[in-house]
């Protein structure tokens, strides 16, 4: 079923039955008529989008991290208004087909003749759960209970996917009432049903019918062919893990178990683990030398094998293959600058592990997990459901995705261990790392730094190493996406060992409010070199600043000026509210950090100048921007090298696409001088400055477009 994403509001309203056993709960019949009715309105749209029902950190409670044969069985008339039972679990069976929706609602039933509502939320439509089938029997660990509008309708919620389990039509744990004994006897039977299903493309359901031919079956001869198909199958639900168990599970020692290394190669790469995926591609080849199919999965191994390596990319390539149904790359992940380590800031960050010059690769990668999801409503809760899914589908993903930070989210530690043949994964931990870890990103910063492009749109996704990178408003890394590649580079020389740092969000001017915007974002405060110093400067100062910027601002509209010729006495009321800003930067807090409150007037009057066709203001105010960005430049228009700045600013520079748009106005205006070679190497400057930005070596004149 395909997931079309949108967040859902909360259905909470805690009652005053809480923690009782209600004195009345609808019939079975009640039950089984007002869903009658849903489903014949879900029957009138059967293609409805499905949205996804994203936690509410305030509701949290931990996923259940037992095994339904350590918890009391209880029937459901002992279940308590808003309530977890914890050490408590119940059998029931679908009494009807799911109304599916964000989750899948049943009417279910146990062996004691009680009814009542099953709600399922954010199983993975590879699972069957995600449909609920009539007739199957499932258990529920420490369920929880709500009310769920009128003072008799409750239902059991299950958002933890891993709190719920499908049983075996043979497990020894259904009660007697509620077994149906197996449908098919026999293996063959089973994988009969498998072919099947898979003919009809009914995944979910030819795995758990070749699953049960596994377990049918009486001699094991029978089985490595049965493993064979659920490999393949898995496969293609993207479930690589049980895909490549299942591949090396059908060898028999066997010249033909090349297909078996095949498999498991191509599983290995769906999970971006490349050099497993070559030892297990060469294993096929040494057994089948000549098959073109592996010769090319092992081709395009080498090749991601070789970016692994070495850190070379066709970025203009990449670039290229771009499409609106196509941002995925196929690329290996440069990840070898850098370490992972204890940092002094918080937790565990990113170091250096050479050193890497200003403009540097520091690495470049691929996204863990980035749903090509770019509409604002959908962005967020695409990539919630995505984490869900591959949590379930590919347990391996824990060891990278729930080590990482969480936040204020409760932890049992049982996150990500497997538990009832199915990994534990909690929603609420996982919603938890996706706010503190994702990133938005364009298709393409390069296409983003368009003028005439201003869709701004993102999508939003997890890399798990780039995630590892603590903040700093004036970062020596600088990130920028082509498709679901995030490439990092170096804003600066950086010497080996040093933290390495990006900044999580644009920086805003004025220090409270920047301050404000981590404190409740992520939950820290900034000690880079800006904010540090900024702290020494007085209140009264800042809310000088402040209320000469805002002046500023309501002044020019907050816009920048184009080519229209502006009035003298505009200009000359700007300057003065610039002059007395800059005189509102204390020298002995300011100098060698940012000024960034003065960028905006700067900016506004070096393009006022330019209207003019000032050439010499024009220098100047550019010489102020960069300034104001950090950088060293000397005060006047002496001869300097505007290459230096990257190399010769200190460890307190900021740097944004503006920073390339006013060396090309110093470019322009060094020219419109006469002074040919400070133009040409402003010039090269912003190339340098234009590749930070966008990943890679782009001509300038994208900027114009
Ligand atoms: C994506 S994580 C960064 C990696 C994190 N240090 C870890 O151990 O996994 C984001 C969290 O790191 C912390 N953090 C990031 N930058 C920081 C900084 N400059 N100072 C203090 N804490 C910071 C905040 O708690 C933030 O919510």
């Amino acid at each position: 079923m395909a997931v079309d994403v949108a967040a859902v509001p909360s259905m909470v309203a805690v009652k005053s039955t809480t923690g009782a056993i209600p004195p009345r709960r609808l019939s079975k019949e009640e039950l089984v008529g007002t869903h009658k009715k849903h489903l014949e309105t879900q029957n009138n749209s059967p293609h409805a989008p499905r949205p996804v029902k994203q936690p509410i950190m305030s509701e949290a409670y931990p996923a259940s991290i037992k095994s339904i044969r350590e918890l009391e069985i209880i029937p459901l008339s002992e279940l308590r208004a808003e309530t977890h039972h914890r050490g408590k679990g119940i059998i029931v069976r679908a009494a009807s087909p799911p109304f599916v929706g964000a989750g899948a609602v049943s009417v279910v039933e146990d062996a004691f003749g009680n009814a009542d509502k099953l709600a399922i939320y954010n199983q993975a439509d590879s699972s069957i759960l995600s449909g609920v089938p009539e007739g199957c029997v499932v258990a529920v660990k420490e369920p929880y209970y709500k009310q769920n509008g009128s003072e008799d309708d409750f239902m059991i919620c299950v958002d933890h996917p891993s709190d719920v389990i499908l049983l075996r039509f043979t497990d020894s744990i259904i009660p007697e009432p509620l077994r149906l004994g197996p449908l098919l006897k026999t293996a063959e039977e089973w994988k009969n049903a498998a072919d099947q299903a898979f003919i009809e493309k009914d995944f979910p359901t030819a795995v758990f019918c070749y699953t049960e031919a596994l377990e049918a079956s009486e001699d094991d001869a029978s089985k490595p062919p049965v493993h064979t198909k659920r490999a393949g199958v898995n496969l293609i639900l993207g479930r690589y893990d049980a895909a490549k168990a299942d591949a090396l599970a059908s060898r028999t020692s066997a010249p033909q178990d090349w297909k078996a290394y095949f498999t498991a190669g191509r599983a290995a790469y769906g999970l971006c683990d490349y050099a497993e995926s070559n030892k297990l591609l060469t294993t096929a080849l040494e057994l089948n030398p000549t098959n073109a199919s592996i010769q090319k999965e092992h081709a395009r191994c080498k090749a991601r094998l070789h970016e692994e390596e070495t850190g070379e990319y066709d970025f203009a390539a990449m670039l290229a293959s771009i499409t609106p149904h196509s941002v995925h790359q196929d690329r290996g992940s440069f990840l070898r600058n850098t370490r992972v380590g204890e940092s002094a800031h918080h937790g565990r960050g990113l170091f250096a592990a050479r050193d890497i010059k200003a403009g540097e690769l520091v690495f470049v990668e691929k996204a863990t997990l980035m749903p090509n999801q770019y509409d604002p409503g959908r962005a967020s809760a695409a990539l919630y459901a995505l984490m869900v899914r591959q949590l379930c589908d590919n347990p391996s993903l824990a060891a990278s995705v729930l080590t990482l930070y969480g936040g204020e989210c409760e932890r049992t530690g049982g996150e990500g261990t497997i538990v009832d043949g199915a990994p534990v994964v909690d929603v609420f931990l996982v919603e938890g790392i996706r706010t503190k870890n994702c990133f938005s990103a364009p298709r393409s910063t390069l296409e983003d730094t368009r003028p005439s492009l201003p869709d701004g749109l993102q999508a939003r996704g997890l890399w798990v190493h780039a995630s590892l990178l603590n903040h700093s408003c004036v970062a020596n890394t600088m990130r920028s996406f082509v498709g679901d590649m995030l490439i990092s580079r170096a804003t600066r020389d950086i010497q080996a060992g040093e933290e390495l740092f990006q900044q999580y969000v644009p920086v805003k001017p004025l220090a409270d409010v920047r301050g404000k915007l981590f404190e409740e974002g992520w939950g820290f405060s900034c000690g880079c070199a800006l904010c540090a110093g900024e702290r020494a400067s007085p209140a009264a100062k800042l809310a000088r600043r402040k209320e000469l910027l805002d002046a500023v601002e309501k002044l020019c509209n907050k816009q920048i000026p184009g080519r229209e010729l502006i009035p003298d006495a505009k200009i000359r009321s700007v300057d003065k509210l610039a002059r007395q800003l800059e005189e509102a930067h204390e020298a002995a807090v300011y100098d060698g950090i940012p000024r960034l409150a003065l960028i905006y007037p700067c900016h506004w009057l070096l393009a006022a100048h330019r209207g003019r066709k000032n050439h010499g203001k024009v220098v100047k105010y550019s010489m102020k921007v960069l300034r104001n960005f950090g950088f060293r430049v000397p005060d006047e228009s002496e001869v300097w090298d505007p290459r230096d700045i990257f190399t010769g600013s200190g460890n307190a520079t900021l740097m944004t696409v503006h920073v390339v748009a006013s060396l090309r106005r110093l470019a322009e205006s060094y020219k419109a001088l006469g002074h040919e070679e400070m133009a040409a190497r402003s010039i090269e400057a912003a190339e340098f400055g234009y590749m930070l930005v966008t990943g890679f070596k782009n001509d300038l004149t994208t900027l114009d477009k």
